[in-house]
């Protein structure tokens, strides 16, 4: 058993991951429940793993109700978040409650923001169930729902209790939905991190083919790496968070233009949003253009797209840029961003011209 503390004064808590975990998550449950029902929030591809925490907090004297959504980037919506808001409402949620948020970055999402606003504010517990959700959206409490204009627009930092992570869940999860969640593993290695870069370049197949222990490594220190820069800078003033965007202004206009569809996952738009960096930050001589080129490749060899059209999205420079305007990172007219020197070299750059961009995405 890993533990992994997420250090923020009053609002500390624990990742703790571990094979097989979730038919013990009433030892670290039960304690939370105060002798009161527990809501579980889930979606309907979770349905057997509901299964088996229900019958551990059963076996553990705990009684718990479930509350199944529809699956998909859709659901982090306000129609959504008013159901299960309503929902909580009936089951009589109290302050003191702790509402278990069990799937992937979406029910996270959602869940999060809900109890961020529930009663102004009562507990939650993540059990990510996907590989993005277990190294990165259930750790460091950016919680959201979309919106009409663009990607997490409305939402809240609330930080859960606990996470709960038990990687053997993700010998359910699609292919495809293993290798978006990769893109978010690897950004760590493509932030600050070369030798975990080169352990990915490495372990990558593995990792997505399911090997415990590549599975296990890639998680544990994925978590490790979000919980330092979050315990940094919580709410992303420093500068020190902004790294955990990268890909992300690119990725969120990608996610945009595809109506925030399963069309492009979260994980897709982020790979090719790296890509996209790494790439202007080559054609500007920020970058060395062999990295550039390593790390497309490398996105490439897992079945990842490293580009605007790989990502399946025909639109232009202007359009894509019309859907970064709306980005949260937007200051007085400028959008700062994320930028590389290299391969763990990735920097917050605030002197960029969107018309730039714009440019540099119509030269395809
Ligand atoms: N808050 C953050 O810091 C943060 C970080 C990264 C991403 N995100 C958000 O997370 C979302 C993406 O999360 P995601 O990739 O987990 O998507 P998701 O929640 O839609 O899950 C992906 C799919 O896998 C299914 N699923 C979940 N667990 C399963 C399992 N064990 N077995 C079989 N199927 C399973 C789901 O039903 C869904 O169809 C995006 O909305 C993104 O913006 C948030
Ligand atoms: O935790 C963070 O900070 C991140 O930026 C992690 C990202 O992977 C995640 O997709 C996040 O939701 C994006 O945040 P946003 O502020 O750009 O909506
Ligand atoms: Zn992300």
């Amino acid at each position: 058993m890993t533990t992994i503390p997420v250090s923020l004064g009053a609002r500390s808590y624990d990742v703790v991951i571990e094979a097989g975990l979730l038919a013990r998550a009433a030892d670290w449950l039960a304690p939370l429940s105060r002798g009161r029902t527990m809501a579980i929030v889930t979606d309907a591809n979770v349905l057997p793993h509901l299964a088996t925490l229900q019958a551990a907090l059963t076996t553990a004297g705990v009684a718990s109700e479930a509350i199944v959504l529809p699956p998909g980037e859709s659901t982090k919506s306000w129609a959504q978040l008013e159901a299960l808001t309503d929902r909580l409402l009936d089951l009589g949620v109290e302050r003191g409650d702790h509402v278990i948020a069990l799937g992937g970055g979406v029910i996270g999402d959602l869940v999060g923001f809900a109890c961020s606003i529930l009663k102004r504010g009562c507990g939650f517990v993540q059990i990510p169930t996907t590989l993005l959700a277990q190294v990165d959206s259930s750790v460091g409490g950016k919680t959201a729902i979309n919106a009409r204009a663009g990607k997490n627009l409305i939402g809240a930092f609330h930080q859960p209790a606990l996470v709960l992570i038990d990687p053997q869940v993700l010998d359910t999860l699609p292919l495809r939905q293993v290798r978006a969640g990769y893109a978010e593993v690897v950004k760590y290695g493509l932030i600050d991190d070369p030798v975990f870069f080169a352990w990915c370049e490495a372990n990558a197949a593995a990792l997505i083919a399911g090997d415990p222990a590549a599975r296990e490594h890639a998680i544990a220190h994925s978590v490790a790496a979000k919980a330092r820069i979050v315990a940094e800078d919580e709410r992303e003033t420093t500068g020190a968070r902004a790294l955990l965007n990268l890909g992300h202004t690119f990725g969120h206009a990608l996610e945009a233009e595809a109506g925030f569809s399963d069309r492009l996952l979260h994980g897709e738009a982020v790979a090719a949003g790296m890509a996209l960096a790494f790439g202007y930050s080559a054609a500007h001589g920020l970058a060395p253009a062999a990295d550039a080129e390593r790390v497309a490749a490398h996105l490439r060899a897992v079945g990842l797209p490293d580009g605007v059209a790989a990502a399946g999205i025909d639109a232009d420079g202007e359009t894509l840029v019309g859907h970064m305007l709306h980005d949260k990172k937007m200051d007085a007219g400028t959008l700062p961003f994320l930028l590389a020197r290299g391969i763990g070299g990735t920097f917050l750059d605030k002197s960029v011209e969107l018309a730039d961009v714009r440019t540099f995405l119509d030269a395809g």
